[in-house]
């Protein structure tokens, strides 16, 4: 392999047990190259194998479409010489059928999908022609194991797994973040046989890099947009390009835009918050002061999240404002900081958003802004084993801290003359976003120890306080919605009233 002289300490210890064919969890830090641990081996054994095995040989499961590309992209450049045929398989596509065509019409060797779109074609009306292609199954891989194993994946992951061949077929699971649950859960897909556990973690080890420095902002809500552009403006100043010297930072006109080297990813708790994120940043005024911009989450087109991706991998300098879509496998090179605004779902989230940064052995920083009511979050038993964690802020009357509250003091005055116009313009975006609030934080009320009433009061303020909501009356919420979230009858919602079919009210008249 021309492109790297060594293996990484995960690859070292994969690659010959993997050879060896045993069935084996693997558990190595982010960005340490565990793509090129699974993929090596299992494409080996395909090589070595005397006949050409009938059908694909190696099947891998990721979460996300975007990764799964990615781990096409890499067995592709791990290939360049052999014939051997890769197809990815995921949703997002603009003509579903004509791909199942594709991917029925020839043999493949290596097939890369997410759950969802291999099972509607394993229970499609081609469904035969389509599992049939796995008769020759020799490796099956699953990439971000507990992801795929959380729960949220198991319909279609079981569905998929249960059509593939009985006969014996090795499995290669690997994660940064496997808990002794995931140990036990996985056990299901390998005959409820023990795996062999692979991890370079040393004992008690923190599963976040030490050259990633990591730092916490307590601050309420309706600081937390400002207190975020200040972030990203200090990390432009941070990272100059190497020929131009920093003069005095302000936020005039194409300050940072074009200068800096400043990489960023924003994760929010939800594609809404994304949404309305992005439609505060790029308001004028703020935007000039930033590097460029880009969004990717699950509500926008796959072309969207496609370009927003391509664009942020090749830009030398840009923030990217994300949900969860980007925040496991993807490998962006050379972000210089992750912000987590709000809290992440769960420890591990945690972990794989941070390790967006500092990949393959470069240098990185991570930043999590939270409420203090979600200070809790930090001091779970899961962040303490996790992660070691330091205020941002050592001291309050540090030259660090004044020069952050002058920059959050500035750029609040720029986003409440935004919120003005967000709300007049578009008040379906802070709609979307207070349900979305709604239903996020019913999933953490229990660690933010909230009662249901508590959390409407907080959505409700976060409405007004946070996007600028000035009705008096919060964002109108369906029936449905409030159903699903489990919240029938709690006071303060605004609950859309259905308008009454005309049928249904002649009838009625009629009764009356
Ligand atoms: N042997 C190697 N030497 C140097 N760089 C490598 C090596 N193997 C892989 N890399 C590079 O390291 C980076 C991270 O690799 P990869 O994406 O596989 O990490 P990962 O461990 O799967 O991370 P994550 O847990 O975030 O999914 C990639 O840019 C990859 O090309």
């Amino acid at each position: 392999m021309k492109r790297f002289r060594f293996l990484t300490e995960v690859q070292a210890a994969t690659i010959e047990p993997a050879l060896s064919g045993k069935d084996i969890l693997v558990q190595a830090k982010t960005g340490t190259g565990k793509t090129i641990g699974f993929l090596l081996p299992a494409i080996e054994k395909a090589l070595r194998s005397p006949v050409r095995p009938k059908g694909t040989p190696i099947l891998v499961l990721s979460p996300t479409r975007e990764l799964a590309q990615q781990i096409s992209t890499e067995a592709q450049t791990l290939l360049p010489q052999s014939d051997l045929r890769i197809i990815t398989v995921t949703g997002g596509t603009r003509n579903p059928s004509t791909d199942l065509q594709k991917f029925l019409e020839r043999d493949h060797d290596i097939v890369v999908a997410t759950p969802g779109r291999l099972h509607d074609y394993f229970t499609g009306p081609r469904k035969t022609e389509a599992y049939e292609k796995f008769h020759g199954l020799q490796t099956l891989v699953l990439d971000e194991v507990d992801r795929l194993l959380d729960g949220g994946f198991a319909r279609e992951l079981d569905g998929v797994i249960s059509m593939l061949p009985k006969t014996k077929r090795q499995n290669l699971f690997f994660s940064a973040t496997i808990s002794n649950n995931i140990k036990q859960v996985a056990k299901k897909y390998n005959d409820g046989s023990e795996y062999t556990f692979i991890s370079t973690l040393k004992e008690d080890e923190m599963n976040v890099h030490q050259h990633v420095h990591q730092s916490y902002i307590i601050t309420p809500f309706e600081k937390h947009i400002p207190t975020l552009l200040a972030l990203l403006h200090l990390d432009s100043i941070k990272h100059p390009l190497p020929h131009v010297t920093t003069s005095t930072p302000s936020l005039s006109p194409g300050t940072t835009g074009p200068e800096t080297l400043s990489k960023v990813m924003v994760f929010f708790p939800t594609a809404r918050h994304v949404s309305f994120a992005m439609e505060v940043l790029s308001s004028e005024s703020i935007k000039k002061s930033l590097p460029p911009l880009l969004e990717i989450h699950s509500r926008k087109s796959q072309s969207a999240r496609t370009k927003a991706a391509g664009a942020f991998k090749n830009a030398k300098s840009a923030i990217l404002l994300s949900s969860d879509v980007a925040a496991r496998g993807i490998d962006f090179p050379g972000v210089t900081l992750v912000i987590q605004v709000g809290i992440p779902s769960s420890a591990e989230q945690y972990v794989h958003r941070l390790g967006r940064t500092a990949r393959a052995g470069a240098k990185g920083q991570g930043i999590i802004i939270l409420d203090p009511q979600e200070q809790p979050f930090y001091t779970t038993r899961e962040m303490q084993k996790t992660t070691t964690i330091s205020p941002y802020i050592s001291s309050p009357s540090s030259h660090e801290a004044k020069e952050l509250e002058t920059y959050i003091q500035t750029y609040a005055q720029h986003v409440q003359n935004t919120l003005e116009t967000v709300s007049a313009n578009n008040p379906t975006v802070i709609g979307s976003a207070y349900v979305s609030f709604l239903g996020y934080y019913k999933g953490q009320a229990r660690m933010m120890k909230w009662s249901s009433e508590r959390l409407v009061e907080e959505a409700n303020r976060y409405a007004k306080q946070v996007m600028g909501w000035t009705d008096a009356l919060p964002p109108a919420i369906s029936p449905k919605a409030v159903g699903m979230m489990g919240l029938k009858g709690v006071r303060g919602l605004n609950i859309m009233k259905p308008p009454r079919p005309e049928r249904e009210q002649s009838r009625g008249d009629r009764r009356q």
